[in-house]
C-alpha cells in the first residue's frame, strides 16, 4: 500500500534522510524508530507532501499506486486526511480550544465521509467508544480533558475518514507511561477502513518499548539512513547492527 523506495531528504547540503526505503502492507503496524535527529518526522512529512519549505526530496513514495513525489499537490490534498491520517506528539496543537470535541469529530466526518448532520451525530458516538471515551465528551472542550483524553480526541478526528493508514508521530512521549499504555491499546485496535480492509499504521517512536509494543515490523534509523529493518521479534531476539544493539539494551535495561 505504501511502499518507499529511494527517498532522501535534503536541507541545505545536508541529506538529512538518505536513501530510505520502507513498506507498509494493509493492516501492518510498522515502527520507524531511531534517536533524536535521526529523520524520523521528516520521513513521515515526506509521505504527507508536508515537508518544511527549505527541503527538497528525491525518490518514489507509491501510495495506492501513485508516485506521491511527482503527483500534483490537488492529489495530495484528496488524500491527506482521507486515505491517509495523522496524529503528531502535541495534540493541543491539533484542537481548537474554542470547539467542542462533537464539532472537532464531525468535520472529518462530514467532509471526507460526506455524512449527513444525524448519522454524523450517531458517528462521533462511535468515534469516541473506538477510543475509549463516553458519550458525554463530545460536549467537553479541549481544556478540560487530561493529556491522554485530547489525545484520543486527535486519534479519533484523525481515523474519522477510516484512513488506510495512520501516521502517528510520538503520539505517546508527552503522556506519563499508564496513559501511554492506553494510546498504544487505542493504537492497536484501529477500526477498519472505509472499503473494508485492516488499517495500517506507521508509528514513529523513539521509543522501541513502544514500538515493540504493537509493531509487526521495525525500521531502525540512525543518522538519515535506515540501518535496519526486520520482524519486530526477531529485531530485540537478534539485533544485527551496533546501533540497533545498543538500542535494545538500554530498552533491556530499563525494562529490568
Ligand atoms: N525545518 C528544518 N530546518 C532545518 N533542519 C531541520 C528541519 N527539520 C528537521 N531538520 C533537521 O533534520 C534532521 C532530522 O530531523 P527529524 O525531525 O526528521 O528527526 P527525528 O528523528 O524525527 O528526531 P526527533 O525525535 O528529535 O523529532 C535533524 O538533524 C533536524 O535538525
Amino acid at each position: 500500500m505504501l511502499n518507499v523506495s529511494r527517498l532522501s531528504v535534503r536541507i541545505g547540503d545536508r541529506a538529512v534522510v538518505d536513501d530510505v526505503d520502507l513498506t507498509v502492507m494493509p493492516g501492518e503496524t510498522v515502527g520507524v524508530i531511531g534517536g533524536s535527529g535521526s529523520g524520523k518526522t521528516l520521513t513521515a512529512l515526506a509521505v504527507l507532501g508536508l515537508l518544511p519549505a527549505a527541503a527538497s526530496r528525491q525518490g518514489r513514495i507509491e501510495f495506492d499506486g501513485t508516485d506521491l513525489c511527482v503527483a500534483p499537490e490537488r492529489h495530495l490534498r484528496r488524500i491527506r486526511g482521507a486515505r491517509i491520517g495523522f496524529v503528531g506528539q502535541d495534540a493541543l496543537a491539533a484542537l481548537n480550544p474554542l470547539a467542542t470535541v462533537g464539532r472537532h469529530l464531525r468535520i472529518p466526518l462530514r467532509r471526507h465521509r460526506g455524512l449527513s448532520r444525524t448519522a454524523s451525530a450517531h458517528a462521533v458516538t462511535e468515534l469516541l467508544d473506538q477510543v475509549g471515551l463516553p458519550a458525554d465528551a463530545a460536549r467537553t472542550y479541549p481544556a478540560q480533558l487530561s493529556g491522554g483524553q485530547r489525545q484520543r480526541v486527535a486519534i479519533a478526528m484523525a481515523i474519522a475518514s477510516r484512513p488506510a493508514l495512520l501516521i502517528a508521530d510520538e503520539p505517546t512521549s508527552a503522556l506519563d507511561p499508564p496513559t501511554q499504555a492506553g494510546i498504544l491499546d487505542v493504537l492497536r485496535a484501529l477500526p477498519m477502513t472505509a472499503d473494508g480492509a485492516p488499517a495500517a499504521l506507521l508509528l514513529i517512536s523513539h521509543d522501541l518499548a513502544v514500538a515493540g509494543q504493537i509493531c509487526d515490523r521495525l525500521v531502525v534509523m540512525h543518522d538519515g539512513r535506515v540501518v535496519e529493518t526486520g520482524d519486530t521479534a526477531g529485531i530485540v531476539a537478534t539485533p544485527q547492527h551496533p546501533y540497533t544493539q545498543a538500542l535494545v539494551a538500554s530498552a533491556r535495561i530499563l525494562a529490568a
